[in-house]
């Protein structure tokens, strides 16, 4: 019923001139996303705005959609730097980032404006990857779960779900991000089973049912398979291992 989601997050690397060889490499390397795409995973890019019309340019047509890290709050007006929802809708994207946690420790980005952020995401029609995640102390002093619903509640403020809406949730331990340590696939299914017992209170249960779940850190050929096995995971957020297309490839091929 969910179909996975395996979502690249490419962060603030590479150069619209590297992206374009980038994309034609992998689409080469995975003639399947060629045409209508893989039945079994859908595939996304979400590399840094100015590479976002390279996408659109070359993944039109293709079963990969694209998508931004990041959006603004505010909709078109005097926001010097901010990049409006209706700009990346234009460009084609399907996804928008919010709520990273690399956003909200360097940029202090809190629970009310991620809430924001993916409110306008929705009315401009993207579908926001919302990651929420908790640190390592967190984790240590056993309140992890308590913590991630905590701040998902606070993330979700003002959304509504009502008419078909459509939502992607990211679980990113902070402790897990660019770190090689990786949630055990047992707690990152823990994890997404207490999301979605959060989203089937919060918003009823044919949302909770019909939200994919990604899980993100670390994640790499060699364990995308195992962490995608729990059943309330839907896919990966992928950094590192997203900026080579032998390891993306590896990993649709393993998730799909
Ligand atoms: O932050 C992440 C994706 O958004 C995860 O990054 P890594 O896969 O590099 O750990």
């Amino acid at each position: 019923m969910r179909t996975p989601l395996l979502a690249g997050n490419w962060k603030m690397h590479k150069t619209p001139s590297e992206a374009r060889v980038w994309f034609a490499e992998f689409l080469e390397a995975n003639p399947a996303l060629q045409g209508g795409g893989r039945a079994a995973v859908e595939v996304a890019l979400l590399p840094s705005f100015p590479l976002l019309p390279v996408a659109a340019e070359q993944l039109a047509g293709s079963g990969v959609a694209w998508g931004a890290q990041d959006v603004s709050a505010h909709s078109f007006g005097a926001y010097t730097g901010e990049v409006a929802a209706e700009q990346l809708a234009d460009l084609g994207c399907r996804y928008a980032v919010v709520g990273h946690s690399e956003r909200r420790a360097y940029w202090n980005e809190s629970d009310a404006l991620v809430a924001a952020k993916a409110r306008r995401a929705m009315e401009a029609g993207l579908v926001p990857i919302l990651c929420v995640g908790e640190r390592l102390e967190e984790r240590e002093a056993g309140r992890a779960v308590a913590f991630t619903l905590e701040q998902l509640a606070g993330s979700l403020e003002g959304v509504e779900l009502a008419t078909g809406e459509e939502l992607v949730i990211a679980y990113e331990p902070v402790w897990a991000i660019g770190t090689g340590k990786t949630a055990s696939s047992g707690d990152a299914q823990a994890m997404a089973a207490a999301i979605r017992g959060f989203l089937a209170e919060r918003f009823g249960e044919a949302v909770a049912a019909r939200t994919r779940i990604l899980y993100g850190g670390s994640m790499k050929p060699a364990n995308t398979a195992e962490i995608l096995a729990g059943p309330d995971v839907d896919g990966g957020l992928v950094g590192g291992a997203s900026l080579e297309v032998a390891s993306f490839s590896a990993m649709v091929e393993a998730a799909g």
